[in-house]
């Protein structure tokens, strides 16, 4: 994605060896016969990028009203420090592990647990549970099957979610058992 704004004072992202991305601030307007771009970082450092076409001039922060988004989309910048960023925020901030990006769950492994597969959960708040709600919904409405692709890399708590997914659905589909067997059982 190739950055339009590129004036003094643009919050950005810059490469960082440790950190991968830190926050910068341009101090001066980027102008196409330039190869140098003049940043301050967020930690006062002043660094020289250099920038010899407008493929190397650096992603543009979001504005500080959208980040904690439940969802990616929502980000009007969506670019890979602006991703991480806003998933490092609602985990270490809020200890939210899981992210909407459209209809694509983002989960990070906490390696604790949480509080967070009890009954109380938001309607529109991003959940295992969510999904496979929606999963056994479409199943019911449509009377289709219904797929969940769980990936990531090892370790990444795979299963784990796929685990919640099942306890969802044994939860309600039981209760539909139960409510079937209570009913046959009254001989109705
Ligand atoms: N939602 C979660 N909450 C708490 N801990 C978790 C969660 N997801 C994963 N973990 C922790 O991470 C460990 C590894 O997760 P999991 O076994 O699900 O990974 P995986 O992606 O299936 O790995 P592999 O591909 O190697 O089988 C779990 O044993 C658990 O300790």
């Amino acid at each position: 994605m190739v950055n339009i704004v590129s004036n003094e004072g643009a919050k950005v992202w810059i490469p960082h060896p440790e950190k991968v991305w830190e926050g910068a601030e341009l101090q001066e307007d980027y102008k196409p016969n330039k190869t140098t771009l003049n940043v301050i970082t967020d930690e006062k450092e002043n660094k020289i990028l250099n920038v010899k076409s407008e493929k190397d001039l650096p992603f543009l922060r979001n504005p500080a009203i959208l980040i904690g988004e439940n969802d990616l989309t929502s980000l009007s910048y969506l670019h890979e420090p602006a991703v991480l960023y806003n998933l490092q925020v609602r985990f270490c901030q809020h200890r939210d592990i899981y992210t909407y990006c459209g209809i694509v769950l983002v989960a990070i492994n906490p390696y604790d647990d949480l509080p967070i597969y009890g009954q109380a959960m938001g309607d529109l708040d991003p959940h295992i549970f969510a999904v496979a709600e929606e999963a056994y919904t479409k199943l019911e409405r449509e009377q289709r099957d219904q797929s969940i692709i769980v990936s990531g890399e090892s370790g990444a708590g795979k299963t784990v979610s796929a685990k919640y997914a099942m306890r969802y659905f044994a939860t309600v589909g039981g209760s539909a058992t139960e409510t079937q067997n209570r009913k046959e059982g009254l001989g109705q």
